[in-house]
């Protein structure tokens, strides 16, 4: 039996400023190193095998402060054959080294128009159900942005693809990412329906498990 590992990255500097984040590559803020810093701590004695991340430095800096605890290195495997030539020979692992792909199909949703501007502001401008239909609903779009449909309609054909072949392959699997991107995967996972997906809240920094066997996932509370 092995374990699918979850986190959504620590807090970043816009969500300490509350504003809409998606694809604007913000860093983690002080808090955010400190959430990620705990989550390694919790994570300490897991053996992680290979680690899965977003484009996106603040679920990329979350994933290297977790490694760092284990005394662990995360070697980037990039998809682009010709990268991949040039930066790393996949069979030659170090003992403390792990492989660690990094995909956009893990970002954030794309919030479009409303990246940048602070959450409560745009409340006041259009009203707090609206604001909450563009955050939560299932297939509402912002403007020019992603429903949370799209991201799942990117996301889960990669988890599908590239992270639920390491699981069948008996490794533990972290996967340091975003709120959005996330919550799609748990949809996925726990088979939530598009009218309960909502209610669903992904805290900063803190671990989601699941144990793998047999093709099936068991979260572990
Ligand atoms: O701003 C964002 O990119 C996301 C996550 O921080 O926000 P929300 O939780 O409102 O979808």
């Amino acid at each position: 039996m092995n374990y699918l590992i979850l986190v959504r990255h620590g807090q970043s500097r816009w969500n300490l400023e509350n504003r809409f984040t998606g694809w604007v590559d913000v860093p983690l803020s002080e808090k955010g190193i400190r959430e990620a810093m705990d989550c390694a701590t919790e994570l300490e004695n897991m053996e992680i095998d290979v680690a899965f991340t977003s484009k996106l430095i603040r679920a990329q800096e979350t994933l290297f402060l977790i490694l760092a605890k284990q005394k662990k290195s995360g070697v980037f495997l990039h998809e682009s054959k010709k990268r991949d030539e040039w930066s790393h020979h996949p069979s030659r692992f170090e003992e403390n080294e792990i492989p660690v792909f990094s995909n956009d199909a893990l970002n954030e949703r794309f919030y479009g128009e409303l990246q940048g501007q602070n959450k409560q502001e745009a409340r006041g401008k259009f009203g707090e159900e609206q604001v909450f239909i563009w955050r939560r609903s299932y297939d509402i779009q912002p403007p020019g942005g992603e429903s949370l449909k799209d991201t799942y309609e990117r996301t889960i054909p990669y988890f599908k693809e590239a992270i639920i072949p390491q699981l069948e392959n008996e490794k533990n699997v972290l996967v340091a990412a975003h709120g959005n991107s996330l919550r799609s995967v748990i949809k996925y996972i726990e088979n939530i329906s598009d009218e309960d997906i909502p209610k669903l809240e992904l805290a900063t920094g803190k671990p989601v498990y699941y144990q793998f066997e047999n093709g099936k996932f068991t979260k572990e509370e």
